[in-house]
């Protein structure tokens, strides 16, 4: 039975559209930073996600689980795999048009995920309330409407662009802002609240 938690979305929030600049369903998003290890290229050891915008503000991830993602033999661990969701979930603050960083994540293991096998995560804004971005994915074994594998609730909190100025560490911080691309993603959001 499922109970009103901090991650349930207030009554009388609905999900919302995305923002008019979002770019349209099946576009890829690429990585929001080369050394993220959920998504960036630069990272030897990470996972390389990659995410399509789906319908409404939402998003598809595949993971494809390797033998370098194992918990038990063959199995795929479970941190990993709720490292998957977050990344697919923090991608949602590309079509809401802020940056956002997770502040509560829940998951739910239904089934084993075995090596070699593909896991099809759908991730969708359930309501945004201030600040707060509810959000919600599942992940299906092998094929879009496969067995359900995972599911994952949480609780995303929008921020500006100063909170990874005065947290992140300086070095990386100068590297990633000497990044064109990553200056270009920056000063949409702000021109465009
Ligand atoms: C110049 C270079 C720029 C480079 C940029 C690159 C691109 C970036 C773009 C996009 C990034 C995408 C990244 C994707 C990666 C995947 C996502 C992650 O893994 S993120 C990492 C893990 N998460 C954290 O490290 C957060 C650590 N926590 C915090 O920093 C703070 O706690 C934060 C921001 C989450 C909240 O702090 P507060 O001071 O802003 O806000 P308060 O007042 O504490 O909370 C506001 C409301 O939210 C509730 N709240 C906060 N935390 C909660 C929780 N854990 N559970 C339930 N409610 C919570 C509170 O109760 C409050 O509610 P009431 O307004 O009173 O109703």
């Amino acid at each position: 039975m499922s109970r009103p938690t901090s991650l349930t979305p207030p009554p009388d929030v609905k999900a919302p559209d995305p923002h008019p600049s979002a770019p349209p369903p099946g576009t890829e998003l690429g990585e929001h930073y080369d050394g993220c290890f959920g998504c960036g290229e630069e990272q030897e050891n990470g996972l390389r996600l990659r995410t399509r915008v789906g319908e409404g503000v939402s998003v598809d991830t595949e993971f494809v689980v390797g033998p370098g993602h194992q918990g038990a033999p063959g199995l795929a661990h479970g941190g990993l795999l709720t490292c998957a969701f977050d990344e697919a979930l923090g991608m949602l603050g590309f079509l809401l048009h802020t940056p956002a960083v997770t502040a509560r994540l829940e998951t739910d293991f239904r089934r084993p995920v075995p090596v070699g096998s593909t896991l099809y995560i759908h991730a969708w804004c359930a309501g945004v309330d201030g600040r707060k971005i509810y959000a919600k994915a599942v992940g299906r074994l092998d094929a879009l409407d496969g067995p359900v594998a995972v599911e994952a609730s949480a609780l995303f909190l929008s921020v500006g662009f100063e909170h990874f100025v005065e947290h992140g560490r300086p070095e990386e911080v100068r590297r990633a802002m000497e990044n064109p691309d990553v200056l270009k993603a920056a000063r949409a959001f702000e021109v465009n609240p």
